[in-house]
């Protein structure tokens, strides 16, 4: 509140006050009008290459869940796709809504799906930290995959059976042999565009690579997700409901696809 005594969540309406890029020209997420993307025949094919020893830990950061990787070595990249090197796995999280009509970030032709998976890279090549790399233009590689409504995913299983041992803000455990391409699709058709972290500090500095094919979820796997909690271990618990940003305006960028 004004008075700043509540501890309030500040939405994504507020975040401008904080960070004025949120108004900036390559925001993100969008809504992809794909009768309006243009197929570009330089786009290469992605080839996602992890090596499940990377995986290191899953954690409630309080914003969302994420299973980090070992970012030290060149062990699990993204090459091809609209990239020119070497992106370097970081992690993985997702994003979702308070119920399933709506949860993704991104949206197609005016339609959300009911969660969303983003799977960040950095810029090994060029840049020395995931940090350095979130400040440059080229710098960051996010590949988000769709969510659908339908049959329970026996991958995302492997995520959603651990959420009950983290369930606070700042919990975190061991989380190892998993490779994120078993979240893929069949298809790696892609659209792409140039846009931002869709949190705070909305660095205008991620090549999105958005895949066109959803994969599967059940009602009773986000619902999990739901009860992961926003708050620490001192605090009066509040469920992690949602955690998606609304669609940013285009201002006049391209949406290629391959
Ligand atoms: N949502 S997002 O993919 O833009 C994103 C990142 F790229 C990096 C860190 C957090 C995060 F949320
Ligand atoms: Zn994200």
């Amino acid at each position: 509140g004004k008075n700043g005594m509540s501890k309030i969540y500040w939405g994504p309406a507020h975040w401008k006050e904080v960070f004025p890029v949120a108004n900036g020209d390559r925001q993100s997420p969008i809504d992809i009008k794909t009768e309006e993307t243009k197929y570009d025949p330089s786009l290469r094919p992605l080839n996602p290459n992890y090596d499940p020893a990377s995986a290191k830990i899953i954690l409630n950061n309080g914003h969302s869940t994420s299973v980090e990787f070992d970012d030290t070595v060149n062990k699990s990249v993204l090459t091809g796709g609209p990239l020119s090197g070497t992106y370097r796995l970081r992690q993985i999280h997702f994003h979702w809504g308070s119920n399933d009509e709506a949860g993704s970030e991104h949206a197609v032709d005016g339609m959300k799906y009911a969660a969303e998976l983003h799977v960040v890279h950095w810029n090994a090549e060029k840049y020395s930290s995931f940090v350095e790399a979130a400040r440059q233009s080229d710098g960051l590689a996010v590949m988000a995959v769709f969510l659908k409504i339908g049959e329970c995913n026996p991958q995302l299983k492997k995520i959603t059976d651990r959420l009950d041992t983290i369930r606070i803000k700042g919990k975190r455990a061991l989380f190892t042999n998993f490779d994120p391409s078993c979240l893929l699709p069949k298809s790696l058709d892609y659209w792409t565009y140039f846009g931002s972290l869709t949190v705070p500090p909305l660095l205008e500095s991620v090549i999105w690579i958005v895949l066109r094919e959803p994969i599967s979820v059940c009602s009773e796997q986000l619902a999990k997700f739901r009860s992961l909690l926003s708050t620490a271990e001192d605090e009066v618990a509040c469920c992690l409901l949602r955690n998606y940003r609304p669609p940013q305006p285009l201002k006049g960028r391209e949406v290629r696809r391959n």
